[in-house]
């Protein structure tokens, strides 16, 4: 199986060129890619298979060539992932599938477009947060308050007092399992001066990672949130690098490094 590995801040991925969706991929077979012992490491595999040759979301076909069927380490499946769109991009653009400007990208959370040049920043419009008020998680026995958001995958991203460098994220935080059915990906931050963040995150099916861009997007909501804005440039430091966030009236944009790094060949048995 030809694979490529890429990141995005440290968010890494292996990339699985999959162009007429030919490839069978149980979740056991992304848990054993993505284990980072005995596979080849990574928070999750972005499949690169044509929008027309993926049933599922085979109404983008006119908008975009490309669907990003993207699953986490576990092996579940997610609706979006604002890292691993950057990469994906990259990936299209190095590969002479698509070419550098602005171009549309399938997810299972609806098209997202892509700005990008022959290197440096990929920026995406990550359409507009919806924001469903507050919910709670317990972390190390600690309960912390935060902004339910929706990035087209589920969020709770809270301001906390406590440094988020010495919280303990190790297991799976605590969260309300009657507001969030499908699980949800925690972000806790620190507020550390005008429109700028230092966040963690637990993934939800991947655990902790070092960034998130629907993360990202969802913190720089919630900053926006206790300041009371609406608009305007976040930054937000993880633990990989930093992203940008820019929040306007009508939708969010997400801006940073996206890199692929390695190819190859993959034997695995299952
Ligand atoms: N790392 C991603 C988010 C990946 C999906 C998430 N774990 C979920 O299950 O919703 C990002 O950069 O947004």
């Amino acid at each position: 199986m030809r694979f490529l590995k890429g990141h995005g801040t440290e968010n890494d991925f292996v990339i699985l060129p999959d162009p007429d969706g030919e490839l069978d991929l149980p979740g056991a077979l992304v848990a054993a890619i993505c284990d980072r012992r005995s596979g080849l490491g990574a928070d999750g595999v972005l499949r690169v298979v044509r929008t027309k040759a993926s049933p599922e979301v085979a109404g983008q076909a006119g908008q975009s060539e490309w669907f990003m069927d993207y699953r986490n380490a576990d092996g579940s499946m997610a609706e979006m992932c604002g890292n691993g769109v950057r990469v994906f991009a990259r990936y299209l653009v190095d590969a002479g599938l698509a070419e550098a400007g602005e171009f549309g990208i399938a997810t299972r959370g609806g098209i997202r477009k892509v700005r990008l040049g022959a290197g440096g920043d990929i920026a995406v419009d990550m359409g507009k947060p919806a924001v469903h008020g507050e919910s709670v998680t317990t972390v190390a026995g600690q309960e912390y308050i935060g902004l339910h958001v929706d990035m087209g995958n589920p969020h709770l991203a809270c301001a906390i007092g406590d440094p988020v460098a010495q919280l303990d994220l190790s297991h799976q935080p605590a969260f309300d399992p009657g507001v969030f059915h499908n699980g949800v990906n925690i972000e806790l931050f620190n507020a550390v001066g005008p429109r700028r963040a230092v966040m963690r995150v637990y993934e939800r099916g991947s655990g902790e990672t070092r960034s998130c861009g629907t993360g990202a997007v969802a913190t720089a909501v919630a900053a926006a949130h206790l300041s009371g804005e609406s608009v305007g440039e976040w930054a937000v430091e993880v633990l990989g690098g930093t992203l940008t966030v820019t929040l306007t009236e009508e939708t969010s944009y997400l801006a940073g490094p996206a890199v692929i790094i390695a190819e190859g060949n993959l034997t695995l048995a299952e």
